[in-house]
């Protein structure tokens, strides 16, 4: 593990029955920078960001986070880790009966001698970062559109200080507005926070507006990493397709930027 390193992982294997998703992968996260992740449906973006996190029983392979190895951390150190970083899932994950508030609270609560007003003004500190008016922290998840339900997720992902944010598909189902102020949003927050950004995403805009470099997921594994110039130049079927396809071009467009 190199101190440039937020997150390795070396040797990934991952298998669900006789279906092998991942097999020997390996990939870096630097510090401060934000990875895009990228790579077919069913290519395992998700399982992969899930065994970083911890969700997924991984059985071979190593994975770093923020120089501790997350297969042999016991409870207490494991608890310390995961608020070092913070997750927004691709449907925010909101709790439907909690105020987006309470919701940011959630994770909040585990901080020992936080008196209730200082929780509520560091959640709705989350809930302004986020981009969110104040009022919306008294509203609850059905009572948001699809773009809001994200930023509440996002809040709640910030809600500890994290030092890693894992951004789950962020800009899925947004009108393209919407999804430029997000992926704009997440620029900022990086700049400002000092934060290392795990992005896995299928938006070409995504790439172009927030990501340092890319990661390509296929074959079973980390098939090639870069900036988007060194993306545009591999001789892969798959990466070739994605990278200078209609959708490619349109993303890359200097029309298309300034929009
Ligand atoms: N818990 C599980 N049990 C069995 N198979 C699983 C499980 N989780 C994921 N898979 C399988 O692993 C493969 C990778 O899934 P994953 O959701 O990571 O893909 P993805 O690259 O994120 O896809 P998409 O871009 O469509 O979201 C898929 O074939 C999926 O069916």
């Amino acid at each position: 593990m190199t101190g440039d390193n937020a997150i390795e992982v070396r040797g990934l294997r991952n298998q669900f029955g006789d279906h092998v998703v991942h097999d020997d992968l390996d990939l870096d996260l630097r510090r401060g920078e934000i990875l895009g992740v990228v790579g077919g449906s069913g290519t395992g973006k998700s399982v992969l960001l899930r065994s970083i996190v911890g969700l997924n029983q991984t059985r071979h392979g190593d994975i770093r986070v923020l120089g501790q190895n997350i297969g042999s951390l016991t409870s207490a150190e494991r608890e310390a880790l995961e608020r070092r970083w913070g997750v927004m899932f691709q449907d925010g994950a909101l709790f439907s009966s909690l105020t987006v508030r309470e919701n940011v609270e959630v994770p909040l609560r585990a901080v020992r001698d936080l008196s209730d007003s200082d929780r509520i003004g560091l959640a709705e500190l989350k809930v302004a970062m986020a981009g969110l008016p104040p009022n919306a922290n008294d509203k609850y998840p059905s009572e948001l559109s699809g773009g809001m339900r994200k930023r509440a997720g996002l809040a709640r992902a910030l809600a500890l200080d994290p030092e890693i944010l894992f951004l789950d598909e962020p800009t899925a189902g947004l009108d393209p507005i919407g999804a430029d102020a997000f992926d704009r949003l997440i620029v900022e927050l990086r700049d400002a926070l000092n934060l290392s950004v795990f992005l896995v995403t299928h938006d070409l805009d995504t790439l172009h507006t927030c990501c340092d470099r890319i990661a390509v997921l296929a074959e079973k594994k980390v098939l090639a990493t870069g900036t988007m110039s060194e993306m545009l130049a591999i001789d892969h079927p798959w990466v070739h397709e994605y990278f200078h396809g209609p959708r490619a071009r349109a993303a890359m467009t200097p029309d298309h930027e300034d929009a």
